[in-house]
This record gives structure tokens, sequence and C-alpha cells, in this order.
């Protein structure tokens, strides 16, 4: 199978992240995409597994449960964007990965990432008097607090931390991390302005598990590092 011979699904097709994934596919020239499911389409699960290689999921934690159910009996990769899942569901995408290649990305930048890591740097050097939060300002609907991104940067942090949540306007996606001394403090910041670079950031983690196989659930440090 040549490389641009490559079918892809998304679930949530119909989302403000699946109808940016589209354009990003058909710009990006690698996969074309065979098949694609909202809430409401004619779409099957097993019709969407069977037809694609890899799944991207931009859903809700609901949708992404019920396309790992199916993914497992194909085989069928995915990338999961979709956030807002509980302890439980966090579980069963653990376990889940250990059948199928799965990765698991709340924030498929390289800003995201690297923010990720450079909080941890810093808070390494920082005594533990300095107190810490993690802010995440996102669109108002969004349905998930604290974002995906912020519980994802919150891992990477071994001291005790807040986390500050803004839901209004339309604002794509920010978050900073802030460290507050005595006299000094500082504060990293990353800031999406459109949705393109979810997109790319999916499309590359797609192009990169590909030729893994099932067993950790994978990250975008994995793509990235
Ligand atoms: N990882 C990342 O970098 C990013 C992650 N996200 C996350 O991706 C998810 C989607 O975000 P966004 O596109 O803004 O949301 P939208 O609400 O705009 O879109 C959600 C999409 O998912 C579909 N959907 C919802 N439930 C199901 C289900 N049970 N089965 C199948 N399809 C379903 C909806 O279909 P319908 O309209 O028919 O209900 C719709 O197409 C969120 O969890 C968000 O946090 C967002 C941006 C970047
Ligand atoms: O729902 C969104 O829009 C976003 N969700 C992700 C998250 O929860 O971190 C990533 C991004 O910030 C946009």
């Amino acid at each position: 199978m040549s490389a641009k011979n490559i079918p892809v699904g998304i679930n949530g097709s119909s989302g403000k992240m699946g109808k940016m994934l589209r354009k990003a596919i058909l710009q990006d020239g690698t996969f074309y995409l065979s098949a694609a499911r909202n809430t409401n389409s004619d779409t099957t699960l097993q019709t969407l597994c069977k037809m694609a290689k890899i799944i991207f999921d931009f859903s809700s934690p609901k949708g992404t449960i019920a396309l790992l159910e199916e993914t497992t009996k194909h085989s069928t990769k995915v990338i999961i964007g979709t956030t807002g899942f509980n302890d439980k569901q966090m579980l069963y995408l653990k376990k889940m990965a250990k059948k199928n290649a799965i990765l698991y990305a709340p924030n498929t930048t390289i800003g995201a990432t690297a923010l990720a890591l450079a909080s941890k740097a810093i808070e390494q050097i920082l005594p533990s008097s300095f107190d810490t939060t993690i802010l995440d300002i996102h669109h108002k609907d969004k349905k998930d607090a604290p974002s995906g991104t912020a519980l994802m940067i919150s891992q990477q942090i071994s001291r005790t931390h807040d986390h500050t949540t803004i839901r209004a306007g339309k604002s794509i996606g920010e978050h900073q991390v802030m460290f507050f001394g005595e006299d000094e403090e500082i504060t990293l910041s990353h800031k999406v302005t459109s949705r393109k670079p979810f997109a790319l950031g999916a499309i590359k983690a797609a192009k990169w598990l590909l030729n893994k196989e099932s067993g950790s659930l994978y990250s975008m440090q994995d793509v990235f590092l």
C-alpha cells in the first residue's frame, strides 16, 4: 500500500475539529477519508472501523468508548483527540491500548507538548514555596473543565497546584502555567489562533502510529521526542 492510499476515518466529522481535519487531510495528501461518523449519521461504527486503517476521534467521551469497543474487533488504530474522560474511562483507554495501537492526545500541537515539558523542567528548579496554577481559557461551548491539556500538564508537575478555568467567548484554546514566588513570577503560555495546528498535529500523529503496534497508550511526547 503506497502512502497516498491509506484510508482513514473521522469520528466526530461534523464538529469543529472534524471539519478542520477534513481540510487538512485533503491538503496533506497522505491519507484519504474513507468513512466519517457523527452522533446521528447513517455510518455505523462497524462500517467506520472496517473502512479505515486509522480513525481520528474528536467526538465525546461516550463516542470514544463506543468506538474503542468496535475498533478492537477490526484492529483499527486510533488517534484520540477527545477530552473529558473520567478516571474509569481513562483506565479503559489504557486497557484497550494493550489490544490496539492507540494514541491519546488531549492536545495535538507541538506547542502544548513543549509547554508541558517546559513546565516540568521549571518546576524542578523552583522551591516548593512558589504557588503554582494552570489556567485554561476556551470558548463558552466547551463541555469539560479543566481542559484535557491542563490535566496533561498537571501530570507533569509533581508539586501541589491549582486549576483556573475560563469558558467565555470564542477562544480556541489557551493554556498558561504560572509560578508565583515572593517577589517574582514565571508564566509559560501557549495559545492557538486557529484549529489548524490541532489538525496538523493529529495527522503527524497518525503517520507515526501507522508503524506502531499495540502496547501502552501512546502520547504526543512519543511522536515529537
Ligand atoms: N486533542 C486536541 O488537540 C483537541 C481536542 N479537542 C476535543 O475534541 C472533542 C471535539 O471537539 P469539537 O470538534 O470542538 O466539538 P464539536 O462539539 O464541535 O464536535 C463534536 C463532534 O462529535 C460528534 N459526536 C458527539 N458525540 C458522539 C458520539 N457519541 N458518537 C459519534 N459522534 C459523536 C458530534 O456529532 P453531532 O454534531 O452529530 O452530535 C460532532 O461531530 C472535544 O472533546 C474537545 O475537547 C478539540 C480541539 C483540539
Ligand atoms: O475543546 C477544545 O476546543 C479543546 N480541547 C482540548 C483540551 O481540552 O485541552 C485542546 C484544545 O485546547 C482545544
